[in-house]
């Protein structure tokens, strides 16, 4: 059975990012959005991704960010990939030398397909769940039976994962990775240690 990679998004404390580094994520993300209780400034994230060790890599997080201001944060914070989880064009995400993830907020009924192919320069999809008025981040899932069988690049599966059913999203849909932000907190931006072992130990047992 091939390996699934995991991330945990929304670290907000370097204590955070180096339990999930230790438990066995191969990412933490970084929320680069001012409206999201899990956002963090570009000091407190040079100072995340500065701490973390080797082999771990470190998402930056944007909705709808100006150009302007990305860049400025490219400049501060050594991000490893880009993960675009508003309303940008394949145009939008590239241009940055760093790889990107384009985040697709499913709905009910969805050809997920035909979306993802309108993002070819990504390398991957990450599919979360449409919630009306709010970005990500929700803890809802979505119906993991729209997610096509040949997809056409990674996807990284989100949206309400947690240890309960992680395996279950795992054995369904059979992402390249998944993702979790909300299922292993104990309080918003503040991760939970059992809750993230949990999770990257239901993973690595899928
Ligand atoms: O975490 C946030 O606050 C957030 C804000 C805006 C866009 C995305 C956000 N989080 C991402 O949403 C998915 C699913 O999160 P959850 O596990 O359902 O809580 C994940 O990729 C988060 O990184």
């Amino acid at each position: 059975m091939p390996v699934v990679r995991s991330k945990i998004c929304g670290i907000t404390r370097i204590e955070d990012a180096l339990l999930a580094a230790e438990a066995g994520a191969d990412a933490i993300g970084l929320v680069f959005y001012a409206r999201s209780p899990r956002a963090v400034d570009v000091r407190r994230a040079r100072a995340i991704v500065a701490a973390l060790p080797p082999f771990v890599t470190s998402v930056g997080l944007f909705v709808n960010a100006s150009r302007c201001e990305l860049n400025e944060i490219l400049d501060a914070v050594p991000l490893d990939l880009l993960q675009f989880h508003g309303d940008e064009r394949a145009a939008d995400c590239e241009g940055y030398h760093r790889p990107y993830l384009k985040a697709l907020r499913v709905r009910p009924g969805e050809d997920v397909a035909a979306r993802c192919a309108e993002y070819p320069s990504a390398a991957g999809i990450l599919l979360d769940t449409f919630v009306p008025g709010v970005p990500g981040g929700t803890g809802e899932s979505f119906d993991w039976s729209l997610v096509p069988a040949e997809p056409g690049c990674p996807i990284v599966l989100a949206g309400g994962l947690n240890a309960g059913n992680v395996c279950a999203a795992i054995a369904q849909v059979r992402p390249w990775a998944v993702d979790v932000s909300g299922g292993v907190e104990a309080a918003p931006g503040i991760k939970d240690a059992g809750k993230v072992r949990a999770f990257l130990a239901a993973v690595r047992g899928a």
